[in-house]
């Protein structure tokens, strides 16, 4: 099996109702963890790199530990994404190095905190789709700004996300907005603002759908019912892992993520992408603190990233079952991206929207 584009897996999960959780890697072992889990479960993968995994890892490391996954498991079609590019320019420099898939955050200006105005996500979200397609390579667009409908503001926990106080209608994705922007930008994917926001600190007790807007799904979908739909910072932060780290010297403050049942509603309405990445972190982290309590004589790092690499798969086995993706993986027959390319050209993949 091969490198599968974004498009590709997206437009098999809308056919068969199911969707698939795109997980954040920054090493081997998240790498690892997550394609135990798909192989086991025979889940198709979707693994992103953020900016910062690739200043993290550097780009070639990113680049090889994906190959080395396609070459290890090659019955799992494994998509490979950049997570918010800033530009134009990053994007490309990610088609360059091998990504099947780019986003374009066009929500913000270039330096991932200011906000920007709808005419310049039209247009740089279009450059960015018009250069990618023809490459064969996917891309997802943002229209809104993530962020709290419970305060207001805006999440820069991670380093990127919009600084500051916004008001609802940046925080939240409007539906007819929505069908105008797919239409002129020709995205494969829209990531939406339903009021999620990146990291664990997403809201202050369970969240009612007063804040988080599972009923504007419905609405966007209801609009635009051939697009798919992208949930972002839909981690859920599993209590048994926070109290895990605490438990073990760390001080997680209380928070709720996203619960999983919520997701799996927004799959049922055209939801097919949805962002993971902080529930590894708490995880991995939990097992490791875990493990370095309870054995204070071992000093093989190794052991302490098997652990961690353990409760990482756990979650990704329970996402892929939880979302449907599992017994995917062998129905696909993966399209390189030079057919794709084909595909855009005959206007096959243009976006349907009345
Ligand atoms: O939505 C996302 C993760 O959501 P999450 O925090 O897991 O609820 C990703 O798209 C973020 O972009 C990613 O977590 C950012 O990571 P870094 O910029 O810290 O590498």
């Amino acid at each position: 099996m091969a490198i599968i584009s974004l498009r590709q897996l997206l437009d098999h999960a809308a056919e068969h109702d199911y969707g698939l959780p795109a997980f954040n890697v920054n090493n081997m072992e998240q790498v690892k963890a997550i394609m135990e889990a798909a192989s086991a479960v025979d889940a198709p993968v979707i693994l992103q790199g953020s900016a910062g995994a690739r200043s993290y890892a550097g780009e070639p490391f990113l680049r090889h530990l994906v190959l080395a996954a396609v070459e290890m498991y090659p019955h799992i079609p494994i998509c490979m994404h950049q997570d918010h590019g800033a530009s134009p320019a990053v994007c490309i420099r990610a088609i360059q190095s091998g990504f099947s898939s780019v986003m374009m955050d066009g929500s913000l200006l270039e330096d991932m905190k200011t906000p920007a105005s709808y005419e310049y996500n039209v247009e740089t979200t279009r450059k960015v789709a018009d250069m990618a397609h023809a490459c064969g390579v996917s891309v997802e667009g943002e229209l809104g700004c993530l962020g709290s409908l419970e305060t207001g503001m805006a999440g820069e926990e991670d380093g990127h996300g919009a600084a500051g106080e916004l008001d609802h209608s940046q925080l939240l994705t409007d539906p007819d907005e929505a069908a105008d922007f797919v239409k002129k930008t020709n995205v494969d994917a829209l990531a939406i603002a339903i009021g999620t926001s990146h990291g664990a600190y997403k809201f202050t007790r369970k969240p009612t759908g007063k804040v988080l807007r599972i009923d504007r799904v419905k609405e966007i979908h209801a609009r635009i019912p051939n697009v798919h739909l992208v949930m972002h910072g839909s981690s859920s932060v599993p209590e048994d892992w926070t109290a895990m780290i605490n438990e073990f010297g760390g001080d997680i403050g209380q928070t709720y993520g996203v619960p999983v049942e919520e997701i799996v509603e927004g799959i049922r309405h055209g939801v097919r992408k949805v962002n993971i990445d902080t529930d590894l972190r708490i995880a991995s982290y939990g097992a490791m603190r875990k493990f370095m309590a309870e054995d204070r004589k071992n000093f093989d790092p190794r052991k302490v990233y098997k652990e961690a690499q353990k409760a990482m798969t756990s979650i990704c086995a329970a996402r892929y079952e939880a979302f449907g993706a599992a017994g995917q993986a062998s129905q696909i027959k993966v399209i390189g991206l030079e057919d794709m390319n084909k595909r855009y050209s005959k206007g096959e993949l243009d976006p349907v929207v009345t």
